[in-house]
């Protein structure tokens, strides 16, 4: 057995194992995070977060480190990888402040997806997102989309666009009067065409001038109660789809854990929200085939 420490927190009820590595041990397999997110024989959370010292990252990581100290190492529940994790930043942001491991009001953390520039704001952290894109720009049609999404609760193939935030999201907009908890998340969507490394499906409607709702289904997680870089996802593609006004360039997502901030600078894109946590302690990892010890 190999009994690890641990942190939980949340961003908006978006929910992560923490465990520092802060020597660059432990190393965990992706038996270990299926086991840590586990609900019920684990600790329980829709991500795994290893705290690494950029010293002790990947190589790639560390050539494209930057000033920052820390390498967010995000795993979905299911052990995959992921590139990025908005609500994650914060999380990881307000761990290695409670526990001094970074001081002021803005610091650097590096991500598979590059550095992220955190800010200590009223109420939590904002975080840099960077460079927003649409995903298969040529491809959208006339009403905006380029692709479609089934979804159970939904008769119909619903349109839909392609965000690469770092990672990959498909919105589709709904009728401001659609009543999002009809919609049965706990099937995957159906993205056609499926981007070759699968995708995050946001599911957005309109409640006024920069404001709308949301629920999404996450790439190796399933239905969680937020996702940062998928409320970008939904606001940028609600703004594009209005002509992006200059007037509408901060947005409120209203998502089940909570309400995140968005802000818009031209390709940039700026989250802003809370970040807890909640529990510390120590977890004795199984014995897995991958882990011998
Ligand atoms: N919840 C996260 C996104 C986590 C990664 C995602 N599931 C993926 O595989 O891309 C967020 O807050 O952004």
């Amino acid at each position: 057995m190999t009994t690890i420490s641990f942190a939980k927190g949340h961003g908006t009820k978006n929910d992560f194992v923490l465990v520092p590595a802060l020597d660059g041990t432990p190393a965990i397999t992706a038996d270990d995070v299926v086991f840590l997110a586990d609900r019920r024989a684990g600790v329980g959370g829709d991500g795994v977060i290893r705290v690494v010292p950029v010293e002790h990252a990947p190589e790639d990581i560390r050539a494209a480190a930057g000033d920052a100290r820390w390498f967010m190492d995000y795993r979905n529940q299911d052990g995959s990888l992921g590139e990025m994790c908005g609500n994650g930043t914060r999380v990881f942001a307000k761990y290695l402040l409670d526990n001094g491991l970074e001081s002021g009001r803005d610091f650097d953390i590096a991500t598979r997806d590059g550095v992220k520039r955190m800010t200590v704001v009223d109420g939590g952290f904002e975080v840099d997102l960077g460079v927003w894109r649409l995903a298969r720009a040529p491809e959208a049609d006339e009403r905006g989309s380029d692709s479609v999404v089934q979804v159970v609760g939904a008769p119909d193939p619903l349109p839909a666009l392609s965000i690469d935030m770092g990672n990959p999201h498909t919105v589709v907009a709904l009728p401001p009067e659609f009543d999002l908890s009809t919609l049965d998340l706990a099937h995957q969507p159906r993205v056609d065409p499926l981007p070759e490394h699968g995708t995050n499906v946001e599911f957005v409607r309109a409640i006024g001038p920069g404001h709308i709702a949301m629920r999404v289904h996450e790439r190796g997680v399933g239905e969680t109660q937020s996702c940062g870089t998928g409320a970008a996802a939904a606001a940028v593609a609600t703004w594009w789809w209005a002509g992006q006004p200059a007037d509408q360039l901060r947005w409120r997502v209203d998502v089940p854990g909570g309400q995140l901030g968005l802000r818009i600078e031209s390709d940039r894109a700026f989250l802003s929200g809370p970040a807890e946590i909640v529990a510390t302690g120590t977890v004795q990892l199984p014995i897995t085939p991958s882990r011998n010890a």
